[in-house]
């Protein structure tokens, strides 16, 4: 596995002796198909990639997606069978020391077609899985923030916000980084550009939109993400490798929403009119587009809200879900890495060293979920004393 074709190993040596600079002495190419992937050295506060395209016959530097990792003091890198490059960095903690380079996955390939350049993104490597997140859409003024507070207020360890970018101006009592990332235009295109984005969508004349980073963020502090979002964005997240619940939230009546968004008293006239007249079309979009699990009418609100806990599954007694917790381990600077099957373990110490006891570190790839441009969640790490019979035969990587 993760040898080099000879055509690659003849490519790779010309580009070498063509003058290019291996920053780092960890640079060495992993090969996944027939690329070889340079990952190594320094490039704007992350750890720099190149890639050798043999058809060009030189080096490329990619479009790099995805939130990357800091430079390390050196790092591990083992191929896997799934178009990922498993990255472990030494010298830092596990928690922060996981990351996959995705180089040909459904995600990289889409963004392949999208950009029309060579494309690869990272992803963290995080321990255990979080809850579906919940996107609630609904037209304007028919109570989504509403309900999505009595959420947050009765279940404040359980659940979190998802806040979105908007370049609307902010009302009176909003808070940026609270109710919304207020952004310039120019700066919001710009991050669409660059693959932050999970979704986002011109709503009424202005640009909302999800960073992958909004989401990750709630679900690394353990707990369940809550979406806000139009029925445009809602179709996008379903289309995303994101699993969620879909709720579509609808009111009694279109009278009924008009005198609701009136009474907020937050928008102009012409605001409100817009408003209205695109709440028809969300309207017959989300009840029959088949993007929602489930329709919410919200003529009661209490009701609404009783009926918004149950299929939630949170009608009975209920606890918060425990944070993650930390791994509490370091990686070492003198690490070595092995594979086995789904497993990788990691041993403190150059590969001829006996392995001490204690001193094996054990992830099992074999339940990750998500990736880039988010978090690759499902990591089962734990420590073993010794390589037992099922692990014998295993093959030395670095
Ligand atoms: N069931 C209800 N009965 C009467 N008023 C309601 C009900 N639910 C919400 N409201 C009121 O309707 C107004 C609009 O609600 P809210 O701001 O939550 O809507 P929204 O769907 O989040 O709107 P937007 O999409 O524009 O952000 C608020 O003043 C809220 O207090
Ligand atoms: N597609 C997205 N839609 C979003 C996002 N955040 C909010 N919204 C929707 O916009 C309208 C208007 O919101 P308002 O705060 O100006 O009243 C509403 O329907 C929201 O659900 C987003 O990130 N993406």
């Amino acid at each position: 596995m993760g040898e080099a074709p000879a055509f690659i190993e003849d490519d790779l040596q010309k580009g070498f002796s063509n003058g290019f600079d291996l920053k780092s002495k960890d640079a060495t190419p992993t090969v996944i198909g027939n690329k070889a992937y340079l990952i190594g050295g320094a490039d704007d506060e992350s750890i720099r990639v190149q890639v050798w395209d043999h058809s060009r016959g030189g080096w490329v530097n990619p479009t790099v997606l995805g939130t990357k990792p800091k430079p390390c003091k050196g790092h591990s890198a083992v191929p896997l069978n799934e178009g990922q490059i498993l990255v472990i960095q030494k010298g830092t903690s596990l928690d922060d020391g996981v990351w996959f380079l995705e180089v040909d996955t459904q995600y990289v390939r889409e963004q392949r077609k999208i950009l029309g350049t060579e494309v690869v993104a990272w992803s963290k490597g995080v321990k255990g899985n979080a809850e579906k997140p919940v996107v609630i859409s609904g037209p304007s003024g028919v109570g989504k923030g509403t309900l999505i507070s009595m959420l947050m207020k009765e279940f404040p360890s359980m659940f979190g916000f998802s806040v979105s970018h908007t370049t609307r101006a902010p009302r009176n009592m909003e808070k940026d980084s609270i109710h919304y990332h207020f952004t310039e235009r120019s700066v919001m295109e710009n991050d669409i550009k660059d693959g932050k984005f999970l979704e986002f969508a011109s709503v009424h004349g202005n640009l909302y939109g999800t960073s992958v980073e909004a989401v990750e963020v709630v679900a690394d502090a353990g707990k369940r993400c809550i979406l806000d979002i139009d029925v445009q964005g809602a179709r996008s997240v379903r289309a995303s490798s994101l699993e969620a619940i879909f709720i579509f939230v609808s009111p009694p009546s279109m009278e009924e929403l008009e005198k609701r968004l009136r009474a907020r008293g937050t928008e102009t006239e012409e605001q409100i009119l817009k408003r209205l007249r695109n709440a028809q079309a969300e309207m017959e979009q989300g009840k029959s587009s088949g993007i929602f699990d489930h329709i919410l009418y919200n003529d009661n609100l209490e009701e609404c809200y009783e009926n918004l806990k149950e299929l939630l599954g949170l009608d009975g007694n209920v606890t918060a879900t425990p944070k993650s917790s930390p791994y509490g381990v370091d990686l070492p600077l003198d690490l070595s890495i092995s594979k086995i099957d789904q497993k990788i373990i990691i041993k403190r110490g150059s590969p001829e060293l006996k392995t001490a006891t204690k001193n094996l570190i054990v992830l099992d790839l074999s339940t990750l979920k998500g990736g880039a441009p988010g978090r690759t969640r499902g990591l089962n790490v734990y420590a073993i004393d010794s390589l037992s019979d099922e692990l014998n035969g295993f093959n030395q990587l670095s």
